[in-house]
């Protein structure tokens, strides 16, 4: 049973060529994909699409094993596929770094001291213990996104769509990210301008092309 799979997905603006015309895509247990294609061509769109944030006009979505049409259908979804955004100020909403990642598991229904347990677990697997009382506000944008990955993972989720997750990333945490992403059991679906990443991260890549989602080649 695929994780996540579309059908036949339109999308378009008025007075604009469609984004999507069409475009299908899955993603199976285990699998790690990389979503590629021009600057415009879709890929967020699609992301969003996943989870129910936006609508196509037409086309179908499932997530594991269930057809995903009204809103409601989507609650369960963003609870079991966690989406790191491309604006790491999109995601980060509370004072401190240990309230945004608590601010998941709070609302999954842990208790306090069940969060704060996952807070520093996660902290200190991803080594950014030092930044656990910091204002997220004022951290740098390359620790915002790690701090947002962090968030992502403290609501266990089984899929993680990633969006452009080395923007705002020196060598060295983008070598750190690289090594966490290899380290987790999750499947993913990745979109990433950079090709060495991609092939670090993940074994197959697809192409939205022309609106379609495409197997990458000429
Ligand atoms: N509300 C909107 N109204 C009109 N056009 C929109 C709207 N939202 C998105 N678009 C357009 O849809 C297209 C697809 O955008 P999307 O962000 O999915 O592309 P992308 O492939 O992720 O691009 P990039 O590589 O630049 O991040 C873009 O041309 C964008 O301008």
């Amino acid at each position: 049973m695929a994780l996540i799979e579309l059908e036949d997905i339109h999308i378009s603006y008025p007075g604009q060529p469609a984004i999507l015309a069409g475009a299908a895509l899955q993603l199976l247990p285990g699998q790690r994909l990389s979503l590629t294609g021009p600057n415009g061509s879709g890929k967020s769109t699609l992301l969003r699409v996943i989870l129910g944030l936006q609508a196509p006009q037409r086309g179908t979505i499932r997530a594991f094993g269930q057809p995903r049409t009204q809103e409601t259908d989507f609650h369960e979804v963003r609870r079991r596929i966690g989406l790191v955004f491309q604006d790491a100020d999109d995601q980060l909403f509370c004072p401190t770094v240990a309230e945004d990642i608590a601010f998941g598991p709070l609302n999954l229904g842990k208790s306090k001291s069940e969060a704060l347990e996952i807070v520093d677990r996660l902290l200190s697997d991803l080594r950014l213990a030092h930044l656990r009382d910091r204002i997220t506000h004022k951290l740098s944008g390359g620790e915002k996104r790690l701090v947002t990955l962090a968030t992502v993972l403290a609501m266990e989720p089984e899929v993680l769509l990633l969006d452009e997750p080395t923007n705002a990333l020196d060598v060295k945490n983008e070598a750190r990210l690289i090594e966490i992403l290899q380290g987790l059991p999750q499947a993913i679906l990745l979109v990433s301008h950079s090709a060495a990443f991609r092939a670090q991260i993940t074994s197959a890549e697809v192409e939205i092309r022309e609106g379609l989602v495409r197997p990458v080649g000429p």
